[in-house]
Protein backbone atom coordinates (compact mmCIF):
# COMPACT_ATOMS: atom_id res chain seq x y z
CA UNK A 1 0.00 0.00 0.00
CA UNK A 2 1.37 3.34 -0.99
CA UNK A 3 2.10 6.02 2.01
CA UNK A 4 1.70 8.74 -0.45
CA UNK A 5 -1.10 11.12 0.33
CA UNK A 6 -3.54 11.86 -2.42
CA UNK A 7 -2.18 14.90 -2.66
CA UNK A 8 1.40 13.87 -2.83
CA UNK A 9 0.69 12.09 -5.80
CA UNK A 10 -1.11 14.28 -7.60
CA UNK A 11 2.29 16.74 -6.93
CA UNK A 12 4.32 13.74 -8.01
CA UNK A 13 2.45 13.46 -11.27
CA UNK A 14 2.54 17.29 -11.88
CA UNK A 15 6.84 16.83 -11.52
CA UNK A 16 6.90 13.94 -13.60
CA UNK A 17 4.77 14.89 -16.76
CA UNK A 18 5.02 18.37 -19.17
CA UNK A 19 2.52 19.02 -19.09
CA UNK A 20 0.61 16.27 -16.80
CA UNK A 21 -3.15 15.38 -18.54
CA UNK A 22 -5.78 15.19 -16.22
CA UNK A 23 -9.21 13.44 -17.04
CA UNK A 24 -12.95 13.95 -15.78
CA UNK A 25 -14.16 10.75 -14.81
CA UNK A 26 -17.54 11.23 -14.11
CA UNK A 27 -18.11 8.29 -11.59
CA UNK A 28 -15.73 5.29 -10.16
CA UNK A 29 -16.07 3.06 -12.90
CA UNK A 30 -14.59 5.17 -15.76
CA UNK A 31 -12.16 6.30 -12.74
CA UNK A 32 -11.45 3.10 -13.19
CA UNK A 33 -10.81 2.44 -16.66
CA UNK A 34 -8.70 6.21 -17.12
CA UNK A 35 -6.45 4.41 -14.25
CA UNK A 36 -6.01 1.17 -15.93
CA UNK A 37 -5.59 3.00 -19.44
CA UNK A 38 -2.35 4.66 -17.75
CA UNK A 39 -3.65 7.76 -16.93
CA UNK A 40 -2.00 9.33 -13.58
CA UNK A 41 -4.85 11.46 -12.09
CA UNK A 42 -8.65 12.64 -12.34
CA UNK A 43 -10.76 14.71 -12.22
CA UNK A 44 -14.31 15.20 -10.62
CA UNK A 45 -16.22 18.04 -12.96
CA UNK A 46 -18.69 20.25 -11.05
CA UNK A 47 -20.73 20.78 -14.19
CA UNK A 48 -20.25 17.11 -14.62
CA UNK A 49 -21.54 16.58 -10.77
CA UNK A 50 -24.86 18.77 -11.51
CA UNK A 51 -25.35 17.24 -14.90
CA UNK A 52 -24.55 13.23 -14.65
CA UNK A 53 -25.66 12.92 -10.50
CA UNK A 54 -28.22 15.78 -10.20
CA UNK A 55 -29.17 16.36 -14.47
CA UNK A 56 -28.88 19.86 -13.14
CA UNK A 57 -26.92 22.68 -15.30
CA UNK A 58 -23.49 24.39 -13.82
CA UNK A 59 -25.21 26.99 -12.47
CA UNK A 60 -23.93 26.78 -8.83
CA UNK A 61 -26.98 24.76 -7.48
CA UNK A 62 -25.16 21.63 -6.15
CA UNK A 63 -23.92 21.51 -2.54
CA UNK A 64 -20.47 20.65 -0.80
CA UNK A 65 -21.75 17.32 -0.03
CA UNK A 66 -23.22 16.61 -3.15
CA UNK A 67 -19.50 17.05 -4.33
CA UNK A 68 -17.94 14.93 -1.61
CA UNK A 69 -20.28 12.04 -2.67
CA UNK A 70 -19.08 11.66 -5.70
CA UNK A 71 -15.57 12.49 -4.28
CA UNK A 72 -16.12 9.50 -1.82
CA UNK A 73 -17.01 7.38 -4.95
CA UNK A 74 -14.48 7.71 -6.89
CA UNK A 75 -11.64 7.66 -4.93
CA UNK A 76 -12.38 4.47 -3.11
CA UNK A 77 -12.18 2.95 -6.38
CA UNK A 78 -9.43 3.84 -7.88
CA UNK A 79 -5.33 4.53 -6.43
CA UNK A 80 -5.21 7.71 -8.21
CA UNK A 81 -5.50 11.06 -7.23
CA UNK A 82 -8.30 13.59 -7.61
CA UNK A 83 -8.62 17.40 -8.86
CA UNK A 84 -12.26 18.30 -7.33
CA UNK A 85 -14.33 21.41 -9.45
CA UNK A 86 -15.23 23.33 -5.51
CA UNK A 87 -16.91 26.24 -7.92
CA UNK A 88 -16.80 28.78 -5.45
CA UNK A 89 -15.84 27.14 -2.24
CA UNK A 90 -19.89 27.72 -1.14
CA UNK A 91 -19.64 30.80 0.88
CA UNK A 92 -17.18 32.71 2.97
CA UNK A 93 -14.36 31.92 4.91
CA UNK A 94 -15.46 29.51 7.08
CA UNK A 95 -17.88 27.85 4.39
CA UNK A 96 -13.99 27.06 2.15
CA UNK A 97 -12.46 26.05 5.14
CA UNK A 98 -15.52 23.40 5.19
CA UNK A 99 -14.69 22.59 1.60
CA UNK A 100 -11.16 22.02 2.22
CA UNK A 101 -11.14 19.77 5.50
CA UNK A 102 -14.37 17.88 4.18
CA UNK A 103 -12.77 17.03 0.47
CA UNK A 104 -9.45 15.74 2.24
CA UNK A 105 -11.68 14.22 4.53
CA UNK A 106 -13.26 12.72 1.11
CA UNK A 107 -10.51 11.62 -0.56
CA UNK A 108 -9.53 14.66 -2.79
CA UNK A 109 -5.85 15.01 -3.78
CA UNK A 110 -6.67 19.10 -4.27
CA UNK A 111 -9.03 21.46 -5.78
CA UNK A 112 -10.11 24.25 -7.44
CA UNK A 113 -11.83 27.57 -6.42
CA UNK A 114 -12.65 30.13 -8.72
CA UNK A 115 -13.48 34.11 -8.54
CA UNK A 116 -16.98 33.80 -9.55
CA UNK A 117 -19.56 35.22 -7.89
CA UNK A 118 -21.21 32.29 -6.41
CA UNK A 119 -24.33 32.99 -8.81
CA UNK A 120 -21.75 31.18 -11.20
CA UNK A 121 -22.03 30.09 -14.45
CA UNK A 122 -19.69 27.50 -16.76
CA UNK A 123 -16.40 29.25 -17.88
CA UNK A 124 -17.02 29.36 -21.27
CA UNK A 125 -20.51 31.06 -21.13
CA UNK A 126 -21.19 34.31 -21.90
CA UNK A 127 -21.86 37.25 -19.57
CA UNK A 128 -20.10 36.09 -15.84
CA UNK A 129 -19.29 37.93 -13.58
CA UNK A 130 -16.28 37.85 -11.28
CA UNK A 131 -15.67 38.86 -7.34
CA UNK A 132 -13.10 41.82 -6.71
CA UNK A 133 -9.61 40.77 -6.30
CA UNK A 134 -9.52 41.05 -2.90
CA UNK A 135 -12.27 39.35 -2.30
CA UNK A 136 -10.45 36.29 -4.41
CA UNK A 137 -7.30 36.90 -2.50
CA UNK A 138 -9.09 36.11 0.74
CA UNK A 139 -11.06 32.95 -0.83
CA UNK A 140 -7.29 31.92 -1.65
CA UNK A 141 -6.27 32.17 1.94
CA UNK A 142 -8.80 30.90 3.74
CA UNK A 143 -8.00 27.80 1.59
CA UNK A 144 -4.59 27.77 2.81
CA UNK A 145 -5.44 28.41 6.57
CA UNK A 146 -7.91 25.70 6.28
CA UNK A 147 -5.35 22.84 5.26
CA UNK A 148 -5.36 19.98 7.41
CA UNK A 149 -3.01 18.02 5.39
CA UNK A 150 -0.34 19.92 4.14
CA UNK A 151 0.17 18.60 0.65
CA UNK A 152 -3.83 19.32 -0.59
CA UNK A 153 -3.40 20.96 -3.28
CA UNK A 154 -5.16 24.18 -3.94
CA UNK A 155 -5.71 25.91 -7.24
CA UNK A 156 -7.06 29.62 -8.25
CA UNK A 157 -9.39 29.66 -11.29
CA UNK A 158 -9.51 33.19 -12.53
CA UNK A 159 -12.29 33.73 -14.64
CA UNK A 160 -11.35 37.28 -15.51
CA UNK A 161 -9.55 37.22 -18.95
CA UNK A 162 -13.56 37.12 -20.51
CA UNK A 163 -14.53 40.92 -19.03
CA UNK A 164 -11.42 42.36 -17.90
CA UNK A 165 -8.73 41.38 -20.32
CA UNK A 166 -4.94 39.18 -19.92
CA UNK A 167 -3.68 41.78 -17.95
CA UNK A 168 -5.72 41.43 -14.92
CA UNK A 169 -6.27 38.51 -15.31
CA UNK A 170 -2.36 37.80 -14.82
CA UNK A 171 -2.41 40.28 -12.33
CA UNK A 172 -5.14 38.44 -10.36
CA UNK A 173 -2.87 35.37 -10.91
CA UNK A 174 -0.02 36.81 -9.76
CA UNK A 175 -2.16 38.47 -6.84
CA UNK A 176 -3.64 34.25 -5.77
CA UNK A 177 0.45 32.66 -5.83
CA UNK A 178 1.52 35.35 -3.02
CA UNK A 179 -1.36 34.54 -1.39
CA UNK A 180 -0.27 30.69 -1.30
CA UNK A 181 -1.88 28.96 -4.14
CA UNK A 182 -0.37 26.21 -5.53
CA UNK A 183 -1.19 26.38 -9.00
CA UNK A 184 -3.03 28.74 -11.19
CA UNK A 185 -6.34 27.13 -13.53
CA UNK A 186 -6.16 29.73 -16.60
CA UNK A 187 -10.26 29.78 -17.54
CA UNK A 188 -11.42 30.24 -20.91
CA UNK A 189 -7.99 31.34 -22.74
CA UNK A 190 -8.49 31.87 -26.63
CA UNK A 191 -4.83 31.77 -27.86
CA UNK A 192 -1.38 30.08 -26.80
CA UNK A 193 0.49 33.59 -26.32
CA UNK A 194 -1.90 33.40 -23.60
CA UNK A 195 -1.16 30.82 -22.00
CA UNK A 196 2.03 31.47 -22.50
CA UNK A 197 1.63 35.05 -20.56
CA UNK A 198 0.77 33.41 -17.93
CA UNK A 199 3.79 31.38 -17.60
CA UNK A 200 6.34 33.80 -18.01
CA UNK A 201 4.08 35.54 -14.95
CA UNK A 202 3.92 33.41 -12.65
CA UNK A 203 6.46 30.66 -10.65
CA UNK A 204 3.73 28.42 -9.99
CA UNK A 205 2.05 25.35 -12.36
CA UNK A 206 -0.45 26.79 -15.02
CA UNK A 207 -3.36 24.39 -15.76
CA UNK A 208 -4.97 24.74 -19.22
CA UNK A 209 -8.73 23.67 -19.58
CA UNK A 210 -9.26 21.95 -22.80
CA UNK A 211 -12.87 21.52 -22.26
CA UNK A 212 -14.65 20.78 -25.98
CA UNK A 213 -17.46 23.35 -28.03
CA UNK A 214 -16.07 26.31 -25.34
CA UNK A 215 -13.88 28.91 -25.62
CA UNK A 216 -10.48 27.27 -26.12
CA UNK A 217 -9.23 25.59 -29.06
CA UNK A 218 -8.15 21.85 -28.96
CA UNK A 219 -4.36 21.98 -28.65
CA UNK A 220 -2.35 19.73 -28.07
CA UNK A 221 -0.78 18.46 -25.22
CA UNK A 222 3.07 19.53 -26.94
CA UNK A 223 1.60 22.71 -27.94
CA UNK A 224 0.51 23.67 -24.38
CA UNK A 225 4.10 21.99 -22.96
CA UNK A 226 5.75 24.19 -25.41
CA UNK A 227 4.41 27.30 -23.68
CA UNK A 228 5.19 26.16 -20.39
CA UNK A 229 1.92 24.59 -19.51
CA UNK A 230 1.72 22.23 -16.62
CA UNK A 231 -1.56 20.56 -16.66
CA UNK A 232 -3.74 20.26 -18.96
CA UNK A 233 -7.73 19.02 -18.08
CA UNK A 234 -9.97 17.48 -19.80
CA UNK A 235 -13.04 17.59 -17.78
CA UNK A 236 -15.78 16.40 -19.71
CA UNK A 237 -14.21 14.32 -22.69
CA UNK A 238 -15.37 10.90 -21.79
CA UNK A 239 -18.83 12.78 -20.53
CA UNK A 240 -19.79 13.75 -23.81
CA UNK A 241 -18.78 11.12 -25.55
CA UNK A 242 -20.97 8.34 -22.89
CA UNK A 243 -24.43 10.65 -23.48
CA UNK A 244 -24.07 10.71 -27.38
CA UNK A 245 -23.67 7.12 -27.12
CA UNK A 246 -26.49 6.28 -24.84
CA UNK A 247 -28.83 8.63 -26.56
CA UNK A 248 -27.97 6.72 -29.68
CA UNK A 249 -28.53 3.25 -28.13
CA UNK A 250 -32.15 4.53 -26.66
CA UNK A 251 -33.39 6.27 -30.27
CA UNK A 252 -31.76 2.55 -31.62
CA UNK A 253 -34.06 0.73 -29.40
CA UNK A 254 -37.07 2.36 -29.99
CA UNK A 255 -36.64 2.57 -33.84
CA UNK A 256 -35.53 -0.35 -34.38
CA UNK A 257 -37.33 -2.92 -31.58
CA UNK A 258 -33.77 -4.32 -30.80
CA UNK A 259 -30.32 -3.41 -29.63
CA UNK A 260 -28.59 -5.58 -32.57
CA UNK A 261 -27.40 -2.32 -34.34
CA UNK A 262 -25.31 -0.97 -31.43
CA UNK A 263 -24.16 -4.22 -30.09
CA UNK A 264 -21.31 -3.27 -31.73
CA UNK A 265 -20.97 0.38 -29.79
CA UNK A 266 -21.07 -1.41 -26.23
CA UNK A 267 -18.17 -2.62 -23.76
CA UNK A 268 -18.65 -6.18 -23.53
CA UNK A 269 -19.84 -8.02 -20.66
CA UNK A 270 -16.31 -9.45 -20.12
CA UNK A 271 -14.57 -6.05 -20.77
CA UNK A 272 -16.60 -4.49 -17.51
CA UNK A 273 -15.95 -7.59 -15.45
CA UNK A 274 -12.42 -7.38 -16.25
CA UNK A 275 -12.22 -3.33 -15.53
CA UNK A 276 -14.03 -4.52 -12.62
CA UNK A 277 -11.91 -7.73 -11.53
CA UNK A 278 -14.87 -9.37 -11.10
CA UNK A 279 -13.34 -12.62 -11.40
CA UNK A 280 -11.24 -12.06 -8.61
CA UNK A 281 -14.66 -11.36 -6.49
CA UNK A 282 -16.06 -14.38 -7.63
CA UNK A 283 -13.15 -16.42 -6.38
CA UNK A 284 -12.86 -15.51 -3.40
CA UNK A 285 -16.57 -16.31 -2.70
CA UNK A 286 -15.56 -19.58 -4.17
CA UNK A 287 -12.73 -19.86 -1.68
CA UNK A 288 -15.01 -18.80 1.20
CA UNK A 289 -18.51 -20.49 0.74
CA UNK A 290 -16.91 -23.32 -0.95
CA UNK A 291 -16.78 -25.92 2.45
CA UNK A 292 -19.74 -24.81 3.56
CA UNK A 293 -21.92 -26.30 -0.20
CA UNK A 294 -20.13 -29.28 0.56
C1 LIG B 1 -14.08 22.84 -15.91
C2 LIG B 1 -15.50 23.15 -15.59
O1 LIG B 1 -15.54 24.09 -14.54
C3 LIG B 1 -16.22 21.89 -15.06
O2 LIG B 1 -17.12 22.04 -14.23
O3 LIG B 1 -15.90 20.80 -15.55
C4 LIG B 1 -16.31 23.67 -16.81
C5 LIG B 1 -16.21 22.78 -18.02
C6 LIG B 1 -17.20 23.03 -19.14
O4 LIG B 1 -18.33 23.50 -18.87
O5 LIG B 1 -16.90 22.69 -20.26
C7 LIG B 1 -15.88 25.10 -17.08
O6 LIG B 1 -14.92 25.30 -17.83
O7 LIG B 1 -16.51 26.02 -16.52
MG1 LIG C 1 -16.88 23.85 -13.07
Amino acid sequence: MSTQTAGQKFRAAISANTPLQIVGTINAYTAMMAERTGHQALYLSGAGVANASFGLPDLGMTSLNDVCEDIRRITAATSLPLLVDADTGWGGAFNIARTVKEMTRAGAAGFHIEDQVAQKRCGHRPNKEIVSLDEMVDRVKASVDARTDESFFIMARTDALAQQGLDAAIERALACEAAGADAIFAEAVYTLEQYQAFTKALKVPVLANITEFGQTPLFNKTELGNVGVAMVLYPLSAFRAMNKAALNVYQSILANGDQKAVVDSMQTRAELYDFLNYHSFEQKLDQLFSSKQK
